[in-house]
C-alpha cells in the first residue's frame, strides 16, 4: 500500500492510498480521513460509497465531511466506484463499466473479471483499512445514489457488521429502475432472483438485523421519479416492520450541494450508534 496524497485538514489529515485489491484483481484508491482524536488512539470509521462518475476524489473534495468528522472523532473512508486499468472492461455510457460498479460481484463476461465491488467495499477494504490504520471496528456505513443503494444492500446484507446506516437519494429498487436494470442485465444477466441479493427494497423484506435506515432525499432531483423512487423502499419497510426514516428536502437537487447541506446532520446521526 502506497499513500500518494497527504493534506491536514480541520486538524487532522487527509490521505488517499494505492494499493492492489486482490477482490477486484487491480490497482486501486480510496480515501481515507483521519481526525484529530486518530492520534491519541483508535477511532471508529465511516464508509462513504459514491455514485455513478465517481472517483474516492468527489466526496473528499466537496462534501465538505471533514469537518463534521473532526468533530466527533470519526474516520472517513470512501472507495472508488469500480475497478480501474487497462485491462478491466469499459461501456459506452456513464452509467456501465468503470465509474459504475454498482457495489455487485458481476457473475457475467466480461464484467466477471473485475467487477467484485460488492467483496472488495463489504470485506476487503475494512480489513485492510482495520490492519493499517488507527481505527477500530466500529462501523457505519452511507452513501450517494448509486453509492446509496451500495451502502444500504451492504448494511442489510452483514447484520452485527455496522452500527448505523444512512443515504442520500439513494437507488433503493435497482431491479426496477433503468440504471440499475442496464447494470445488473449486465454484470448479473437474466437471473431475476441473483438482482434480488442487491436489492434494498427486496432485501428489508427478510432482513434479519433492523438497524434504522436514515435517507435524504431531495425533491427538485432530477433523477427522483425515474431512477431513485425512495417511496418504494419505504413501503416496502413499513409492510415489514423496518424502521425507514425518509426525509424529503425541498427544493435539493441530486448534486454535492445537497450531500454538502446534510453531511453534518448524517455524521452527528452515526456518531450517536458509534458512541454506544
Ligand atoms: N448526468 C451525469 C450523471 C452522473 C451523476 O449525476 N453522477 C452523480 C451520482 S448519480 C448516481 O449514482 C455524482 O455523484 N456525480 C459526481 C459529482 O461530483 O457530482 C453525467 O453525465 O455525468
Amino acid at each position: 500500500m502506497e499513500r500518494i496524497e497527504h493534506r491536514a485538514c480541520f486538524g487532522g489529515w487527509q490521505d488517499v492510498y494505492r494499493h492492489e485489491s486482490a477482490a477486484l484483481g487491480c490497482t486501486m484508491q480510496f480515501a481515507i480521513y483521519l481526525p484529530p482524536q486518530a492520534q491519541d488512539g483508535p477511532v471508529p470509521v465511516l464508509y462513504w460509497l459514491s455514485g455513478l462518475t465517481c472517483t474516492e476524489q468527489n466526496f473528499i473534495t466537496k462534501a465538505g465531511a471533514q469537518r463534521y468528522a473532526a468533530e466527533h472523532g470519526i474516520a472517513i473512508v470512501a472507495p472508488d466506484t469500480s475497478p480501474r486499468g487497462d485491462e478491466v472492461a469499459d461501456a459506452d455510457g456513464y452509467d456501465l463499466g468503470k465509474g459504475a460498479g454498482f457495489y455487485v460481484n458481476a457473475t457475467q463476461a466480461p464484467w466477471a473479471a473485475h467487477y467484485r465491488m460488492y467483496d472488495y467495499v463489504a470485506d476487503e477494504l475494512p480489513a485492510l483499512v482495520e490492519a493499517n490504520f488507527p481505527v477500530t471496528s466500529m462501523r457505519a456505513i452511507s452513501g450517494h445514489s448509486m453509492g446509496g443503494h451500495g451502502a444500504l444492500v451492504v448494511a442489510l446484507r452483514n447484520p452485527g457488521r455496522y452500527r448505523s446506516v444512512s443515504a442520500f437519494s439513494p437507488i433503493v429498487a435497482p431491479a426496477g429502475v433503468p440504471w440499475g436494470e442496464k447494470a445488473f442485465s449486465a454484470y448479473l444477466g437474466d437471473d431475476r432472483e441473483a438482482w434480488t441479493r442487491f436489492d434494498a427494497s427486496e432485501l428489508v423484506k427478510s432482513a434479519a438485523e433492523k438497524l434504522p435506515i436514515l435517507i435524504d432525499q431531495g425533491e427538485a432531483d432530477e433523477f427522483l421519479d425515474t431512477q431513485l423512487k425512495p417511496w418504494l423502499l419505504k413501503e416496502a419497510a413499513d409492510a415489514a416492520g423496518y424502521p425507514v426514516y425518509l426525509r424529503m428536502q425541498p427544493g435539493y437537487d441530486h448534486s454535492y450541494y445537497f450531500i454538502a447541506s446534510f453531511i453534518g446532520e448524517h455524521i452527528a446521526h452515526h456518531a450517536v450508534a458509534l458512541r454506544k
